[in-house]
């Protein structure tokens, strides 16, 4: 059996938790929450404003990476119903796409959904968005490191997402239903 991982990704308030819980809810499948692996000095810097760096992101995405792979070894040796596995992460440059989806495993395809939003709709959400150590002060220097996937990636699916969350969630279903959008 294959297991097909799905990244949720783009830049801070694009929709990806509120996404990845439509799916995983949806397809009665795992969904792994990419801000809950940041070491803890990530998140202190990101709640203080303060931008991270390559060097701080290189273990937390080896560390989404882990958790995605083990997930879909058990999926594959317990013969599990599902085989998609929704991730949440950033994945803001081509090089942590590539890393992300290094996989050695002929069982395991990673694909990348990009949700993508106009910088205004991105600052309206996390603007109204409460309770995140990720505020809206950030999005300058998301929208500022975001490679924006180009046509050669051809493992990303890029969906417009400044519409109605329940519009977003059909579009993609309809993408991995491989049912016309
Ligand atoms: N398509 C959408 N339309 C309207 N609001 C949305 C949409 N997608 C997400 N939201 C809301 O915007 C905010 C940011 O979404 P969230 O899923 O936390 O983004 P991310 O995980 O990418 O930072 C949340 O309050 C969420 O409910
Ligand atoms: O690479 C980064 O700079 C961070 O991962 C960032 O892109 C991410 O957005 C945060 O984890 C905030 O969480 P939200 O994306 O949920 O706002």
């Amino acid at each position: 059996m294959g297991v097909t991982v799905f990244i949720l990704m783009g830049p801070a308030g694009c929709g990806k938790t509120a996404v990845a819980q439509n799916l995983s809810e949806h397809y009665s499948c795992a969904y792994i929450e990419g801000d809950n692996l940041h070491p803890a000095e990530n998140i202190a810097k990101m709640s203080n404003g303060i931008a991270l760096r390559d060097e701080d992101r290189w273990q937390w995405l080896a560390t989404v990476r882990q958790k995605f792979l083990d997930k879909a070894d058990e999926i594959i040796s317990s013969r599990s119903e599902c085989s998609l596995i929704f991730v949440t992460c950033s994945a803001l440059k081509r090089s942590y796409r590539t890393l992300l989806a290094d996989v050695d495993n002929k069982n395991i395809s990673v694909k990348f959904i990009f949700l993508k939003c106009s910088p205004q709709t991105l600052s309206n959400r996390l603007a109204s968005r409460k309770g995140h150590y990720m505020g809206k002060a950030m999005l300058d220097s998301q929208l500022q490191t975001l490679e924006e996937p180009t046509s050669d990636e051809n493992n990303v699916i890029t969906i417009e997402c400044d519409s109605p969350l329940s519009n977003v969630v059909s579009k993609i279903i309809n993408t991995i239903d491989e049912k016309p959008i």
